[in-house]
């Protein structure tokens, strides 16, 4: 990795960062005169002064005072006192001999929620099928369309296309950085596939590339990296933290990395910014503390103690029963496209009752596999003899694909990335289309169209039950169940809106409960009352099933002793462990 040497920016003089001791943090537009307004974030008796060969991690919540704090690290937030001069924010961009825009030098890369602009709904399940001419930009194309052309004609042993990537130009040194993060990430064989074909993990592998190598010409200096672990496998995830290590270290570039509570903090950091709800909420929102990553490591394990623990003391489990109705039953199914196969010869019987972890490393075929449940994968269809599917008692080919949304209630990234957030909708709206599995609030009562009074009435009151079984079970007591039901589901931070998909999956006591990577957002609280409920049979009854999707086996709710079994997808095969 000695070549990363040649691709170090500049050692900076200055620090990277500067952020006053004291400070606090406005949203933009806000007054910063203490009288008038709260500030969102408070710097608690320290400063944030990052220097050079320093490896910061930011944690905290998602979607809360952990992303303002990024946020003002773009610029995005008022920060008073502002960062004084010479310098400002950023000293060591801005006290150049040639000073740099931060705007250009300075990069996010998030998955911690998804824009809010966004209003039309998006179809997950596009990617499936045919792929329309839009989406036919491949990772390749994405990525960097003139670098990886160079890549590409050096596999075919095609001479170099002359652009102004000569040695030891910038663009030279983004090529030399692209080739070896595609071979570190193994990306090389997803290069022309179309972007919307590729896994979950395989997108965010991608975008994180793209980030660290930065527009043509002008590599960023400082990244910071919103999230970069969740949803990627625990190899995978290893292999980001040694890139990111690497990269840090030798300035090509600069990392700031922000985790959630539950990611844990790198061996390799050297500081940590540690953001906590206030205790006195009339003086800011969030309370940032920093120090050395020891010192703060011992803090962030005090806090976890500190905070409730939402036991499942006094919530009643229901038994597992033994050999329950066979609900889904897969024999040698098989899903490809063209010469590339996803699942081969996939055999698989879920039963009611039964709790499930489907696990795999990215890529390996869990969403193709949930897809096919759900009869949302056109492949679903086709399947021949000896190859069947069988839904609830009969062939998937008997069943029309609407009718299988009332059977089977899902929640994942892919339903929340999917909401129309332009429309006007409520958290208890959300949780009660779950009856019909729609993206839309529907009929007098937002409960469903067509409905004789006494079904609109028996489905008001279910939703209304599982929301007070479930506030009596959650961690935060700021806000009545009455206030939080009405608020809109597009204000809520990303944890909340999660939270109404879950709850969503479960409102129509569908026979079978598919949970793919649902907690993503969550705070570990949060997590750890949802668990809690999933497992009593206020959230699930002994007649369901329920397949639970993640790469962190302590984000799986039931043990093995609770009798959850596993079903591992590697190279295309399926095996019960
Ligand atoms: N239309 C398509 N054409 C070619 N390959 C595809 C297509 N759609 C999906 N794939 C491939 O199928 C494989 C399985 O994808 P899938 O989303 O099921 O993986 P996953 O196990 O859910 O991964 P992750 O953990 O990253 O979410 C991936 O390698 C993906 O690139």
């Amino acid at each position: 990795m000695d070549f990363l040497v040649g691709l170090s920016h500049p050692k900076a003089e200055q620090p990277i960062v500067n952020i006053g001791r004291n400070s606090a943090v406005y949203p933009l537009g806000a007054s910063a005169s203490s009288q008038r307004s709260i500030p969102s974030l408070r710097f608690e008796d320290c400063d944030m002064v990052v220097e050079e060969g320093q490896a910061w991690v930011v944690v905290g919540t998602s979607g809360a005072g952990k992303d303002v704090l990024l946020q003002s690290l773009l610029g995005h937030t008022r920060i008073h006192p502002s960062p004084p001069p010479p310098g400002g924010l950023f000293p060591f961009l801005t006290l150049r001999p040639t000073p740099l825009d931060p705007c250009k030098f300075v990069s996010l890369v998030s998955f911690s929620h998804r824009p809010k602009f966004q209003t039309g709904f998006w179809d997950y399940s596009a990617r499936y099928g045919a792929v329309w001419d839009e989406d036919k930009r491949t990772l390749r194309e994405t990525l960097f369309p003139e670098l990886v052309e160079n890549i590409r004609r050096a596999e075919l042993n095609l001479p170099e296309r002359p652009t102004e990537s000569n040695e030891g130009s910038e663009v030279k040194k983004q090529e030399v950085l692209l080739e070896w993060l595609i071979e570190e990430l193994d990306l090389g064989r997803l290069l022309d596939l179309p972007m919307i074909a590729l896994s979950n993990g395989q997108t965010r592998k991608a975008r994180i590339v793209k980030t660290l190598v930065g527009q043509l010409g002008a590599r960023p200096e400082l990244v910071l990296l919103d999230e970069g672990l969740t949803g990627l496998d625990a190899s995978t995830r290893k292999s980001i933290l040694e890139i990111l290590y690497e990269v840090n270290s030798r300035r090509s570039p600069r990392i700031i990395l922000g985790n959630r509570l539950q990611d844990g903090i790198p061996d390799w950091a050297s500081h940590v910014a540690f953001v906590e709800p206030s205790t006195n909420s009339s003086s800011s929102s969030w309370v940032v503390r920093t120090g050395k990553a020891d010192e703060m490591k011992d803090r962030i394990a005090r806090y976890q103690e500190g905070v409730s623990t939402s036991s499942s003391a006094g919530i009643s489990q229901p038994p597992i029963k033994k050999d329950g109705e066979v609900l889904v039953e897969l024999k040698d199914v098989n899903v490809s496209y063209h010469e590339r196969k996803i699942l081969q010869n996939t055999n698989w019987t879920v039963r009611a009752s039964e709790r499930w972890h489907l696990q795999g490393s990215n890529g390996s075929g869990k969403t193709t596999l949930l897809s096919l449940l759900t009869g949302d994968h056109p492949q679903s269809y086709t399947q021949r003899a000896p190859s069947s599917l069988n839904l609830f008692g009969k062939s998937r080919n008997k069943w029309a694909t609407v009718q299988l949304r009332k059977e089977i209630g899902i929640a994942g990234m892919d339903v929340l990335n999917a909401w129309p957030r332009g429309r006007k909708i409520t958290f208890w709206e959300v949780v009660a289309t779950g009856f019909d599995g729609g993206f839309i609030s529907l009929g007098p009562k937002k409960v469903g169209n067509g409905l004789a009074e006494e079904e609109q009435q028996k489905r008001v009151e279910r939703v209304d039950e599982i929301l007070r079984k479930w506030w009596e079970v959650q961690p935060y007591r700021a806000e009545d169940l009455g206030t939080y039901s009405k608020r809109s589901f597009s204000d809520l931070p990303v944890g909340g809106q999660s939270l109404a998909i879950v709850l969503r999956a479960l409102v129509g006591k569908p026979k079978l409960v598919l949970l793919d990577e649902a907690w993503s957002g969550m705070d570990a609280d949060t997590v750890k009352a949802v668990h809690a409920f999933l497992r009593s049979s206020d959230a699930l009854s002994e007649d369901q099933a329920c397949v639970v999707v993640t790469h962190w086996e302590e984000e799986v709710p039931w043990r093995k002793a609770d009798g959850i079994k596993k079903y591992i997808l590697q190279d295309g095969r399926g095996q019960v462990v």
